[in-house]
């Protein structure tokens, strides 16, 4: 079967040129104003700064790029309903929006804005059914809930909108292939996934996360619920989940591997569920493998959701949903 794919010239780089890029960007910005390219693309150019700048920011070069002149740019393409132009005299849009906020992040400069326009704006644009519209044209689509919740978490005002109606569209959005489309039943996209993923941590990971987090008691040992006792296994079930979450570094490391190892029995061997009582193998395996998360030296990395040494999950090559 013929897959569509390309093929790599001898000739092609092998090595990141780094300041070939950088020239590039830098560059990009001054070409003639008037040159019709860039009259044709002054319906996305905030976002263009936003592309630029970032790339820029990655390769630690943000600096010789001109930040005077970008957040003037980006003070003349607020709207007095709060909404952010791509260029001045276009119509706001969540997608600019979110980009100059992202901008004047990278800037630390949030606070030129009307921050309370915005969230005006942004929470203008939310539907009864929990999407959100990109613009007074009213398209809906859930990139614009992944732009308005990004926004939100920038100034910190998700409870501006209805978070979990947000979440109630977005989940109606996920396909029988386990893919997003931008709205019900529209086509995976792998863009559309990324928003809605990004929506739904931006949405609940936070909150999940403290909650998980809320489990580490004064010993440094992990409970399963609130006001019940610390317990080795929830080393486990705890990191694991917040290692899903990319929210690992929420437990004090320190703090938990001292208790995991006060759990140790120093004459038998093993691991038990707390300091002083019996070991045995599921504590010994979850105390293991809780260390074996924060990586410690010692211990071979084990898989978050598999509970499996990395190299066997390697081994095996599989996915966490087997497509065949
Ligand atoms: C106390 O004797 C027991 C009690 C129960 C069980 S069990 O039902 O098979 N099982 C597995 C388990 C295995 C061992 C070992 N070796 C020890 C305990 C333990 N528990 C009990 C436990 C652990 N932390 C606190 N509690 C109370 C969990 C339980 C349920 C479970 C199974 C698989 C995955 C997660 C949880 C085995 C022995
Ligand atoms: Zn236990």
């Amino acid at each position: 079967m013929l897959i569509k794919d390309v093929v790599l010239g001898e000739d092609a780089p092998k090595a990141l040129l780094l300041e070939k890029h950088k020239e590039f960007l830098l560059s990009y910005g001054k070409k003639s104003h008037m040159d019709y390219e860039h009259k044709m693309t002054e319906y996305l150019r905030m976002s263009g700064y936003y592309w630029g700048l970032t790339a820029l920011s990655l390769m630690g070069d943000l600096e010789h790029a001109g930040k005077e002149e970008i957040l003037n740019f980006v003070q003349e393409c607020q709207n007095p309903c709060g909404g952010i132009s791509p260029a001045p005299g276009h119509d706001p849009h969540l997608l600019y929006t979110l980009s100059a906020v992202q901008i004047l992040c990278l800037y630390d400069a949030l606070d030129i804005l009307d921050k309370e326009a915005i969230v005006k704006y942004v929470s203008g644009l939310q539907q009864d059914d929990g999407s959100f519209a990109g613009d007074k044209w009213g398209e809906i689509d859930t990139r614009f809930s992944f732009c308005a919740l990004a926004c939100l978490s920038f100034v910190k005002r998700l409870d501006a909108v209805n978070v979990d109606k947000a979440v109630e569209y977005i989940l109606q959005c996920m396909n029988f292939d386990g893919g997003f489309g931008c709205r019900p039943g529209s086509e995976s996209h792998a863009g559309q996934i990324y928003c809605c993923l990004g929506s739904l941590d931006l949405a609940k990971g936070d909150l999940l996360g403290w909650w998980l987090s809320e489990r580490q008691l004064p010993s440094g040992g992990l409970n399963g619920r609130p006001e019940k006792l610390p317990d080795v296994c929830y080393s486990w079930w705890v990191l694991a989940s917040l290692s899903m979450l990319g929210r690992l570094h929420w437990i004090d490391h320190d703090l938990l591997r001292s208790f995991i190892l006060a759990c140790q029995d120093s004459e038998t061997g093993g691991i038990s569920d707390r300091p002083g009582d019996i070991p045995d193998p599921f504590h010994t395996l979850f105390g293991l493998a809780g260390l074996s998360l924060f990586g410690d030296e010692h211990l071979v990395p084990i898989h978050p959701v598999f509970c499996l040494p990395y190299p066997v999950i390697d081994r095996l090559g599989i996915q966490t949903q087997s497509l065949h």
